[in-house]
């Protein structure tokens, strides 16, 4: 199987903890040696958030934010990279093309965000998409897509399952300036829905969650699943 984990930096490196990034390093490991062809896209979390709003303070406009966002996720990208003990290139990846070729190599791409206008979410949709992996795994701070932001509204009901077009409905009328919070971005939504790529969105603070769900296809978050999908297909059970 091939599959891209989207790991959020509030997950891999709220508070720069070696042995958190280390656990999500043996997970991405425990994935490779059970046979699975493993790229990494890592995000900024609250650092790049801050980063961003001290430079928003200071007047810098909202592609020169995103420039900050994309330099933290790539430092993120590179704590990953140390924790994979040479299982991945040196160095994060700067594009699809680069990624697919360490694939190809048989090591772990790992990527941070590329290009202003989006978030890693979309980084991790297009790497997906270009790598026509057999799953995407965004490994974030919340279990799943709910009907509201379940940080701020304690009634906030989880989407066990949801379409690609269900899952852009629901993105789109959220916040999308630079530093912003939302499951996936609407850009990664819209890829997802093209792609019919299946994904899954589940709280990545344990590492073994992330394997739990693709190994054995165990998770409590929220499946996105292609139009017209009814059944489970196999390793693919709630
Ligand atoms: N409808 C919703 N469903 C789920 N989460 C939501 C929703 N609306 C807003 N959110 C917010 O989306 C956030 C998703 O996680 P968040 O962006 O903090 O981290 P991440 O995905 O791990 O990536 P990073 O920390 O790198 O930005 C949560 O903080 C949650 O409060
Ligand atoms: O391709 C990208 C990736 C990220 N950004 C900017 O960085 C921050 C942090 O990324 P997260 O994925 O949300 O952790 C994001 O809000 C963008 O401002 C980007 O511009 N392009």
């Amino acid at each position: 199987m091939r599959v891209v984990i989207s790991i959020g930096g509030s997950v891999l490196a709220p508070d720069l903890d070696a042995d958190r990034v280390a656990g999500h390093g043996a997970a991405v490991e425990a994935l490779v040696e059970a046979g699975c062809e493993v790229g990494a896209v890592v995000g900024g979390g609250g650092v790049a958030r801050e980063y961003i709003g001290t430079a928003r303070r200071l007047g810098a406009n909202e592609v020169q934010l995103d420039q900050f966002g994309i330099d933290v996720t790539r430092i993120n990208a590179r704590l990953l990279i140390a924790a994979l003990d040479g299982l991945s290139a040196p160095s994060p990846a700067h594009d699809y093309e680069e990624a697919g070729e360490a694939l190809r190599r048989g090591d772990v791409p790992v990527m941070g965000g590329v290009m202003p206008g989006q978030t890693t979410d979309a980084v991790a949709a297009a790497l997906a998409e270009y790598v026509d992996a057999d799953l995407l795994v965004y490994a974030t701070s919340v279990d799943g897509v709910f009907n509201a932001d379940p940080d701020t509204d304690p009634e906030a009901e989880r989407h066990g399952r949801l379409t690609g077009a269900e899952l852009v409905d629901l993105i789109a009328p959220m916040s999308r300036g630079a530093g912003a919070s939302a499951p996936v971005d609407l850009l990664a939504a819209k890829l997802i829905e093209r792609s019919k790529m299946r994904t899954i969105v589940l709280d990545g603070t344990d590492p073994e969650r992330i394997e739990a769900a693709v190994l054995r296809g165990e998770h409590t978050g929220t499946d996105v699943v292609p139009e017209g999908c009814t059944e489970n297909p196999d390793g693919w059970s709630r």
